[in-house]
């Protein structure tokens, strides 16, 4: 296993090359996380060195808003702009067809929904990150409603899930940027991912998972042996 500093320098080296894709005059998704903090960081560095112009930042949590605002780094909203020209994200797991678990960060549902509106979704990530399979290190954050929330639990349990409820540093249930909770299902490595999804997708009260797939189209890995770039 890396350092926790190396794997922040490796995040770090995702990060800034992603922001080498952005084109001044894009609309750029910006994602949720500390890795994607990096990119951020760098992309307003570009913006104030005017190495990029007239670029806007469509933040996928208050997290991230907060953050770019602080950088001075102009945002809009998917109601100004439906179309994002390229999204720069990261993840929790990534498979070798890069699907994805995301949702560590709790942001899972604006994330998919800026992702879906992109024609680029660039995930970032440190090495480690890489996996055989989904499930295998990383359980699906499912983002359910409070309302009626046990029934998600006995359902998600149904489907072979061991489930946690996520909770905040003060020990209170997280609450996602639209105040619903976060179960953590622990499904082991998955045989089947699309048709997990499907069930979840299925079941109202399950406002999003963390399943992502079919959304990458491009993975920046950064590990001890430099930084690859794939294309699906
Ligand atoms: O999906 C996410 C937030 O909902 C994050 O992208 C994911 O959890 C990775 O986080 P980090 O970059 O901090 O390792």
């Amino acid at each position: 296993m890396p350092s926790d500093e190396s794997a922040v320098s490796f995040k770090r080296a995702a990060a800034e090359r992603a922001v080498d894709f952005i084109q001044s005059g894009m609309v750029v998704g910006l994602g949720t996380g500390s890795t994607t903090a990096f990119a951020v960081r760098k992309l307003a560095a570009r913006l104030a060195d005017g190495t990029l112009k007239d670029v806007v930042g469509v933040p996928t949590s208050r997290a991230t808003e907060a953050l770019a605002t602080s950088l001075g780094m102009p945002l809009t909203t998917l109601d100004v702009h439906p179309v994002v020209d390229l999204t720069i994200d990261g993840a929790d797991e990534v498979a070798p067809d890069l699907s994805l678990i995301k949702g560590g960060g709790g942001a899972l549902l604006r994330e998919k929904v800026v992702a879906q509106a992109s024609r680029r979704e660039v995930i970032i990530v440190d090495a480690p990150k890489l996996s055989p399979r989904l499930g295998t290190k990383w359980p699906v954050p499912v983002e359910v409603l409070p309302f009626g929330w046990r029934s998600q639990s006995l359902f998600l349990e149904s489907l072979g899930a061991r489930v946690t409820v996520r909770l905040a540093l003060d020990g209170a249930p997280f609450q996602t940027d639209q105040g619903n909770l976060v179960l953590d299902c622990d499904f082991g490595p998955l045989h089947d991912a699309a048709g997990l999804a499907a069930k979840l997708e299925s079941r109202a009260g399950v406002m999003a998972h963390g399943l992502f797939l079919n959304l990458t189209t491009d993975l920046v890995v950064a590990g001890p042996d430099g930084i690859t770039h794939r294309v699906r």
